[in-house]
């Protein structure tokens, strides 16, 4: 079955038709959503029902995938053991010199007061043996708590990830989200040690997502703040949730896109600064995606046989949308891995160059093992 829907995403590929697959954390279905011509949509007011691919900058436009076909798998490969393998990155004096001086002016600007906080990124090119859907295996073969996906427009390329951090879930009026940030190497211990930086760092990420979302959601709930494993790495998360407004999932995502976990504080200025100060245009990266609007038959009674009585069945409206993290493009026989981190006036900028290569072996493990 799982391979069966493999089959058919690379029929559509030949076809140069639209398609995501994907898998969410902890799940066992894999999904297939095929769009059957090759129309570019576009999502305005987030009312509509389908898959959405939003690019970092804000003021470009949404795209939509009309779901005209969905396959839903359950994923019965063999899983890779859980340990971290050590990958061997061939540095790149260049890049390196290059980041470690975008980092520096990064602090420079935090010093003299121009934000607080500004995540800063770069794109790696990597030579590629494998296709694009032996690279989605792998990813659902190693990566089990993140969200996998695989998707590919031919008006738009094809991207493939997976990243551990949720932008927005959404169960009728019900509103979960995240403020993931902080960021050190897995090495096998029970629980990591952090230091002052990464836990400000990851506060301010906090505060920023609950002062955002307060206009629009009620009851707001905020989680304590716990260590999360993602790959190789560990990341500090908490928890942040309550009722939402009616109709207020658009306001919700722009008020969060991008958070400070992936652009800066204060948004504006950070995006700028994002956008004219790294070398190259971050596209998708850092941009979201996910389920839109997606609706869910639900049963009011555990009870089998009410399944049949239409009186007990509600649909539920849901969206899961993820942010584009631990993501590649690829483009003919190259991958373009894409990876940053935040930058406060604490942060050492060799360090943060190596925080970069660590967060670049999610990718690099499945592309060079
Ligand atoms: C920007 C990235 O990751 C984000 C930045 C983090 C950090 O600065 O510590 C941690 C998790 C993510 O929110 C990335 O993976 O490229």
């Amino acid at each position: 079955m799982f391979q069966k829907l493999i089959e058919k995403a690379e029929i559509q590929f030949s076809a140069l038709k639209p398609f995501v697959l994907y898998r969410k954390p902890l799940e066992q279905n894999v999904i297939g959503l095929f769009q059957n011509d090759d129309a570019l949509h576009y999502v305005q007011e987030y009312t509509k029902n389908g898959f959405v691919f939003a690019p970092f900058n804000a003021d470009e436009p949404t795209i939509f995938m009309q779901i005209d076909e969905k396959v839903i798998v359950v994923y019965e490969e063999a899983k890779t053991t859980n340990e971290p393998s050590e990958i061997k990155v061939e540095e790149d004096d260049r890049s390196k010199e290059f980041h470690i001086n975008l980092v520096k002016k990064g602090i420079d600007a935090i010093k003299n007061n121009a934000f607080k906080k500004v995540v800063l990124s770069r794109k790696i090119e990597v030579g590629i043996k494998k296709s694009a859907f032996v690279l989605f295996q792998e990813l659902l073969a190693n990566y089990d708590n993140a969200f996998c996906y695989l998707w590919y427009h031919p008006k738009v390329g094809l991207w493939l990830g997976a990243t551990p951090e949720i932008l927005l879930r959404a169960e009728n009026s019900q509103l979960k989200t995240m403020s993931l940030a902080g960021t050190q190497k897995y090495t096998g211990n029970e629980s990591p040690e952090w230091g002052m930086k990464e836990l400000e760092e990851q506060a301010l990420v906090t505060s920023y997502i609950s002062k955002a979302i307060a206009p629009e959601v009620k009851q707001l709930k905020i989680s304590e703040t716990t260590s999360v494993r993602a790959g190789n790495l560990w990341h500090l998360r908490t928890s942040v949730s309550g009722i939402m407004n009616n109709n207020a999932i658009h306001s919700i995502i722009k008020a969060l896109h991008p958070t400070p976990a992936v652009c800066g504080l204060p948004k504006k200025e950070t995006k700028a600064f994002v956008i004219a100060h790294e070398n190259y245009n971050r596209e998708f990266y850092t941009g979201f995606l996910g389920e839109l609007n997606f609706k869910e038959e639900q049963f009011r009674s555990g009870n089998r046989r009410n399944k049949e009585n239409q009186a007990y069945k509600t649909i539920k409206n849901t969206s899961s949308l993820y942010v584009n993290l631990r993501c590649m493009q690829v483009k003919q026989d190259k991958a373009y891995i894409y990876v940053g981190g935040g930058i406060t006036k604490d942060s050492i900028p060799n360090k943060e160059w190596e925080e970069t290569v660590a967060k670049s072996k999610t990718m690099l493990k499945v592309l060079l093992d």
